[in-house]
């Protein structure tokens, strides 16, 4: 592994499973105490000489569902190689008529339609842990993202709305949603829908590192009343081009993170997270002294909770 560590890292969802216009470094594929993450991890150095980590949700070639995701090794592994914030892609469904196939999305808020089969906690032994996540995504990088993406879009060119603070139900899937599920989300106030959030924005917040979704419109669900539901066909049509403008706005957004980085002026919202865990440890348990094996993992993610001399 190469001697620096990683700034950030980025969690390609369908359609992004590589970026571009970066030194490749080197590939690792980190086994972590929750076994190894979706795909090997490419480490790449951005024009300034800053670290990044590439990790495609799916597998390389897609071959892991949304429900199998192993979202507890992906966050693992991405903060042992020293990311302290995560920027992950996404490609979902519009549950509103203003957000048109092909826009960009920054949501703010998620409703959980997973079905408890995913496992969504780091703290699922002895030693309980309450994370806070009313506010899912991290607040300030997600501010500073809206105008780094908008400023992406205005210098491409590309006439491709962006839409923030917006509302995204996670689905379990991997079936698409009924007629009625998808207007149920609307009513229930929902502009976006996808299969894949969660519980990677929970396991984040345990591990104390910033996420931001940068999600992109596919297609319009299945709520429109003259429209045939969503299919994956519609999916596909999209994604090409999504995925493309993804890379675009991936290297515009990560060269300006490195800046400012470097101008000592974005430490705040890279740690935005750090400490977020302090309070929701359970420290009264008594698994903080007997459960030795538990402590000894939790330390690979936590380790000024949970190290050696925490
Ligand atoms: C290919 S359609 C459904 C699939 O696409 C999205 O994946 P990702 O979020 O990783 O881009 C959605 O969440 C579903 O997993
Ligand atoms: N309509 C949809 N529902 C769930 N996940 C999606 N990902 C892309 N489109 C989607």
């Amino acid at each position: 592994m190469s001697e620096s560590k990683v700034l950030v890292g980025v969690i390609g969802g369908s359609g992004l499973y590589h970026l571009d216009n970066l030194t490749f470094v080197e590939t690792v594929n980190p086994e972590t105490p929750w076994g190894f993450p979706s795909s090997p991890i490419t480490i790449s150095r951005l024009s300034s000489g800053t670290l990044i980590a590439f990790l495609a949700r799916h597998g390389k070639g897609h071959t892991i569902t949304p429900s199998a995701v192993p979202s507890r090794a992906n966050i693992a592994a991405l903060k042992s190689l020293g990311a302290r914030a995560i920027l992950a892609f996404s490609a979902v469904g519009s549950l509103r008529e203003e957000i048109a196939p092909g826009d960009f999305c920054l949501p703010s808020q998620i409703i959980d339609r997973t079905k408890g089969i995913r496992v969504s906690s780091f703290f699922t032994g002895g030693i309980v842990a309450h994370a806070s996540f009313a506010d899912p995504f991290s607040k300030q990088l997600s501010a500073w993202l809206a105008d780094k993406v908008a400023e992406a879009l205005k210098i491409e060119g590309r006439d491709i709305k962006l839409h923030t603070d917006k509302t995204i139900v996670c689905m379990e899937g991997p079936q698409f949603s009924t007629r009625a599920e998808s207007i149920m989300y609307r009513q229930w106030g929902g502009d976006l829908i996808n299969m894949s959030v969660l519980p990677e924005a929970k396991l984040a917040r345990e591990a104390e590192l910033g996420y931001a979704l940068i999600a992109t419109a596919t297609d319009y669900d299945s709520w429109r009343p003259s429209e045939a539901g969503v299919t994956a066909a519609d999916v596909f049509k999209t994604l090409r081009a999504n995925a493309s403008s993804s890379r675009l706005v991936a290297a515009h957004v990560l060269e300006e993170l490195a800046k400012g980085v470097a101008d000592g002026k974005l430490d705040s919202i890279l740690d935005e997270e750090k400490g977020a865990m302090t309070f929701s440890l359970m420290r009264l348990s008594s698994a903080w002294q007997d459960d030795k094996e538990g402590a000894q993992m939790l330390s690979y993610i936590l380790p000024q909770y949970f190290g050696q001399g925490a």
